[in-house]
């Protein structure tokens, strides 16, 4: 068998780079997607004070009792209260405070009527309805109790986390940089989207798709252009960004053809290889090597097999890099629908549609080369080493690639 194999390969990408990802203060609206550097407790309440929930009025619960429609309870309103404000006077038996919605529920009173079951009465005001103490009765810190924990280092900020820091009077937060990467397509083939197309050339379909990749797990992508396919030059490209990168993906150039250079790139870098070729099929000669203690993975040019060298490696080292559990890939299994026979004994990850359970194959090109297809499905399906292919019905291993960045 050709290669180590694949968890052989993840270990030893782990085990070789050593990056330091630095921490930075955003503005809240700036860190969605940012993963937290610290813990965050609740520095007050929310809400801050006891509220009311409704637009009515605020009294001793006490006074209401026995108020119906038909025989209201007559309680004088002493004062008005609107959200933001605050009522100071204390209230006393057989009296009210006419009340918003958010305003603090003033001393005294321990229930609030809704407007509805009342006269709505300016200096006087007809009670319709009996209520318990702390009916209708929103209590400080109901939502949030200071002190508590409120998000923990190494999650995930979203909207609604946002949020919350925001109802603590948070105006900016901790967060780790994202982790930067630099992406170099080589292969005199290439020809840039938006060029002609010569003969002998094609469209550069790799750049876009892994740079749009990266950018779905929150990196900080650089695409570096490179000036000519030979060694050197790559080599000296790499050199010249490597200081502004945390991890150097490459694609294309990782055979064994002679214009194969990232095999004499790492040379001329002076970068330890870490391996070549892993025991897996589309994507075997991947090739991965450690610079000043940061990662070089030359992924395969073809474009099936760099998109799932990406899912198979560059997600999960990206996802011990920043420490952000979400982006490991998701594994499930599922029921095949159709059968696949394959030749090779290798171990194959094979593109398939995944739904309810259910994996089809929806489509017969399977070739690394083949980009199409992919845009049909949402998995891979890993076929263990040693297996010549899949039955209906039989259980298979999936990888989810497109249901979350
Ligand atoms: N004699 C052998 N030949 C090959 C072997 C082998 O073991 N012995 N392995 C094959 C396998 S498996 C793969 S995978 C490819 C890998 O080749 P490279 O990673 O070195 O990639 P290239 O040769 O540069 O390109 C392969 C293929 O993909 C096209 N390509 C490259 N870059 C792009 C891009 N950015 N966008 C779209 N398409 C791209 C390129 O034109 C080639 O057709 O090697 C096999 N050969
Ligand atoms: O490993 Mo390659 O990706 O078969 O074509």
């Amino acid at each position: 068998m050709v290669g180590i194999s694949l968890e052989e390969a993840l270990d030893l990408l782990e085990q070789a780079s050593r990056i330091d990802i630095k921490v930075e203060k955003l503005l809240l609206h700036a860190a969605n997607g940012r993963i937290l550097a610290k813990d965050y407790y609740a520095p007050i309440s929310n809400p801050p004070f006891d509220r009311s929930p409704l637009d009515g009025y605020a009294f001793k619960a006490e006074d209401s009792s026995g108020a119906s429609m038909d025989r209201p309870v007559t309680l004088k309103v002493k004062g008005v209260v609107y959200a933001g404000e605050y009522y100071e006077a204390e209230v006393n038996n057989q009296e009210a405070v006419r009340i918003m919605t958010g305003a603090p529920i003033p001393k005294g009173c321990d229930c609030v009527l809704r407007q509805e079951d009342t006269d709505e009465g300016e200096v006087e005001v007809q009670i319709y309805k009996a209520l318990k103490p702390f009916d209708n009765y929103c209590f400080k810190g109901e939502d949030i109790k200071e002190g508590h924990l409120l998000l923990k280092a190494g999650e995930k900020l979203s909207p609604v986390k946002l949020g919350i820091l925001a109802s603590m009077g948070f105006q900016e937060v901790e967060v780790r940089q994202p982790l930067r990467m630099g992406l170099l397509c080589t292969g005199d083939e290439l020809t840039p989207i938006g060029e002609d197309l010569k003969l002998g050339k094609i469209y550069n379909a790799n750049e876009v798709m892994i740079q749009t990749k990266a950018m779905e797990l929150g990196i900080q992508i650089q695409v570096l252009k490179m000036q000519q396919d030979t060694p050197e030059a790559v080599a000296k490209c790499l050199e010249e960004h490597w200081d502004e990168i945390d991890l150097m993906v490459t694609t294309g150039g990782v055979s064994v053809g002679k214009k194969d250079i990232m095999h004499d790139v790492i040379n001329l870098l002076g970068a330890k290889r870490l391996f070549w070729r892993i025991a897996i099929q589309p994507g075997t000669p991947v090739l991965a090597a450690c610079y000043k203690e940061k990662l070089l993975i030359g992924l395969s040019g073809n474009p099936f097999a760099a998109l799932a060298n990406f899912e198979l490696i560059i997600r999960p080292v990206v996802a011990y890099l920043t420490q952000d559990e979400m982006l490991k890939p998701i594994h499930t299994t599922g029921i095949m629908e159709n059968e696949f026979k394959k030749k090779s004994i290798k171990r194959r990850f094979i593109r398939a549609y995944f739904e309810d359970g259910k994996v089809k194959l929806n489509h017969n090109n399977h070739a690394s080369g083949a980009l199409y297809t992919m845009s049909l499905c949402n998995a891979l399906i890993d076929i263990p080493a040693g297996s010549t292919g899949l039955d209906i019905g039989e259980e298979v291993k999936v990888i989810l690639v497109d249901t979350r960045g």
